[in-house]
């Protein structure tokens, strides 16, 4: 029986407990400190078991997931120091930022285990248990940061048991890491959350701002919902990294300034034909990672019934939605629908009986 501990049980530790639990020869227990958050586990059936105790938790567990927001990695470590673990059992975590705990980890140094850093890249502007999926990883990059003297053997292992994820396994080393995920996601949130916040406050003047704001502005912001607590952490944990990324950011406003000072239309046409070029170029449906997961969109006429109509006609196919989203609300024109699905047959499946419907359908 392989015995897995997960810490903190929440969109990402939920996940992969699900992905791992009912499994033969696994058995799954969770904790938190919270008495609350244990029953929460149990009652959601996420587990096979959780305690409130982390030395139960741990005892006897060949790996220690730690899944908890990205400022508690490094005392988790330290009270991990002072329990007694398994010979040769391998601890990870899920955190968005890598460098800091591997550095964390290599000056704690546990006896007889190992660490290896871990970041599945795919998830979601929601949190908590209640969002936890098996599938959320399928076909995400997840990535592994070992230390220089990780025996080949304990990384394998480690790479074999998240392979139930159904995610793709790599290899990146940590600094690296913090560099391009800083880029691709962390500068991302903060210019969302930035953006959201400067149109909230013109729309304290007038909240006409807010009833008008759809379609591009919606897309663009999704990610500025996401957990405060988990991207203070975040954030604060990769700050050389932003720093750099945010003058650079600067010099791109700065480039859009000059522009239209300049009236120059022809220099913002190149800028909007670059960005072009290098989005088409970039791997489609990708789950994570600031795209969406396994979503198409439909024009649909502004009639009543038109969403129940293509919800039914999905249905009696029997492909099923995760997720419905009407994206454009204006009453006086067509409306734009986001439909979700969990894998990417049901996805192509649902564009066939769009299109004989004779749906426009887009990506
Ligand atoms: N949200 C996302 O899309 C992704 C998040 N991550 C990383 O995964 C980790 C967990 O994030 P989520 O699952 O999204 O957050 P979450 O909020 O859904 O889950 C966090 C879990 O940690 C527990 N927790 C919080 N503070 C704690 C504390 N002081 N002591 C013990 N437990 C505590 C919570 O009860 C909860 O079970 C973070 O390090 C985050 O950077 C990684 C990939 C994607
Ligand atoms: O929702 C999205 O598009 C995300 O970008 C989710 C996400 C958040 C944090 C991560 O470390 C990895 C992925």
């Amino acid at each position: 029986m392989i015995k897995v501990a997960i810490c903190g049980v929440g969109l990402i530790g939920g996940s992969l407990a699900l992905c791992l639990k009912d499994r033969p020869g696994y058995h799954v227990i969770g904790h938190s400190p919270n008495p609350a958050s244990v029953q929460k586990y149990l009652e959601r059936e996420v587990v096979d078991e959780a305690t409130t105790s982390l030395q139960e938790a741990v005892q006897d567990a060949d790996y220690i997931f730690l899944c908890v927001p990205v400022g508690k990695l490094e005392s988790y470590l330290q009270q991990l120091k002072e329990l007694s673990l398994k010979k040769g059992c391998v601890i990870t975590d899920v955190g968005s930022t890598k460098q800091s705990v591997m550095q964390s980890a290599e000056a704690l140094a546990i006896e007889d285990v190992y660490f290896i850093g871990g970041h599945p890249m795919a998830g979601s502007e929601r949190s908590g248990v209640e969002a936890a999926s098996s599938h959320l990883f399928e076909n995400a990059f997840y990535v592994l940061t070992p230390s220089a003297n990780t025996p080949e053997e304990v990384f394998a292992g480690l790479k074999q048991l998240l392979e139930l994820t159904r995610a793709k396994i790599i290899r990146v080393d940590s600094a690296l890491h913090d560099d391009i995920v800083g880029a691709i996601s962390h500068l991302p949130h903060i210019i969302a959350v930035a953006l959201v916040n400067q149109v909230a406050s013109y729309h304290e003047q007038n909240d006409l701002y807010g009833r008008l704001a759809a379609g591009g502005f919606r897309d663009i912001t999704r990610i500025a919902s996401s957990d405060p607590v988990i991207w203070r952490d975040i954030l604060t944990n990769n700050k050389e990294v932003l720093l750099h990324l945010l003058k650079d950011w600067q010099a791109e406003i700065d480039r859009f300034v000059k522009m239209l000072e300049n009236g120059d239309g022809e220099a913002i046409s190149a800028e909007f034909e670059r960005a072009n070029r290098f989005r088409s170029g970039l791997p489609e449906r990708r789950k994570g990672m600031i795209t969406s997961l396994f979503d198409v969109y439909v024009d649909v006429p502004d009639h009543p019934g038109v969403i129940g109509h293509i919800a039914s006609e999905l249905g009696t196919q029997q492909i099923s939605l995760s997720n419905i989203q009407v994206i454009e609300s204006r009453e006086d024109v067509p409306g734009v629908l986001r439909l979700s699905f969990r894998n990417e047959n049901d996805l192509e499946r649902a564009v066939q009986v769009l299109k004989q419907l004779s749906y426009r359908v887009h990506f």
